[in-house]
């Protein structure tokens, strides 16, 4: 395993099964895993370089487990992340309501972490428009009044998935914040204390 030096933390937020694994096998490895669904167990890491301009900002990304059993776990994984991707299913009303939960801790505990609303599984609403659960104005409206980033993704077909984290890598390259110098230490830290349930993937 190499180190790699990380530009940005991002973290991976929402409801079981929405669909935040799926996001980022389809954004690293550009495929879409079929079988039977395996839930996150704690929480994995993928470090991805990203071109912006002419230059590469890596994106360190966390995705944590959805399960409400480990969201005191997922407190830890959001810590001095620069861009939380909030997930919600676009044919699940309550995933929203548990979006709606995320955006509220970050706001109180992480408030340089930019939010990234992120509604996802759009090939199921394409094949039955009744299928969506969540307006998209009703979240734009909140992104609006928020300050987040709004999209609309499918793991399955890879719409908007790339788009989705261009941008979050675009903000962090033309925001002011600084670049945090111990995200690889962090990472280091998190081995050392031999925390259950954690996978890296340094790639
Ligand atoms: N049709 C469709 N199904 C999807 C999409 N994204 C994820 N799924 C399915 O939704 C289920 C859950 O996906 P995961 O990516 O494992 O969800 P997760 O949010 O990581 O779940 P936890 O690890 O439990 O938090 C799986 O059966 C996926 O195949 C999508 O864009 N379209």
């Amino acid at each position: 395993m190499t180190a790699m030096r990380v530009d940005a933390k991002v973290v991976m937020l929402g409801k079981e099964s929405v669909g935040k694994t799926s996001l980022v096998e389809r954004y690293v490895h550009h495929r879409f895993l079929v079988g039977p669904y395996q839930n996150t167990i704690g929480a994995a890491f993928v470090a991805k370089p990203t071109h912006v301009g002419d230059k590469v900002i890596t994106l360190g990304i966390w995705d944590t487990a959805g399960s409400e059993r480990y969201e005191a776990m997922s407190r830890i994984y959001y810590r001095g992340a620069r861009a939380a991707i909030v997930c919600y299913d676009l044919t699940d009303s309550s995933s929203f309501q548990r979006a709606r939960f995320w955006v509220k801790e970050l706001q109180n505990c992480e408030e340089h972490c930019k939010i990234y609303l992120c509604g996802t599984k759009t090939d199921l609403i394409e094949a039955d428009r009744a299928a969506r659960q969540v307006d998209y104005h009703d979240v734009q409206d909140f992104a609006d009044e928020i300050g987040a980033q709004h999209f609309e993704t499918s793991s399955k077909t890879g719409n908007n998935v790339d788009e989705l984290f261009q941008k979050v890598a675009e903000d962090y390259n033309s925001s002011s914040f600084e670049v945090m110098p111990g995200e690889m230490s962090f990472i280091q830290k998190m081995k050392n204390l031999r925390l259950p349930h954690v996978a890296l993937r340094l790639h």
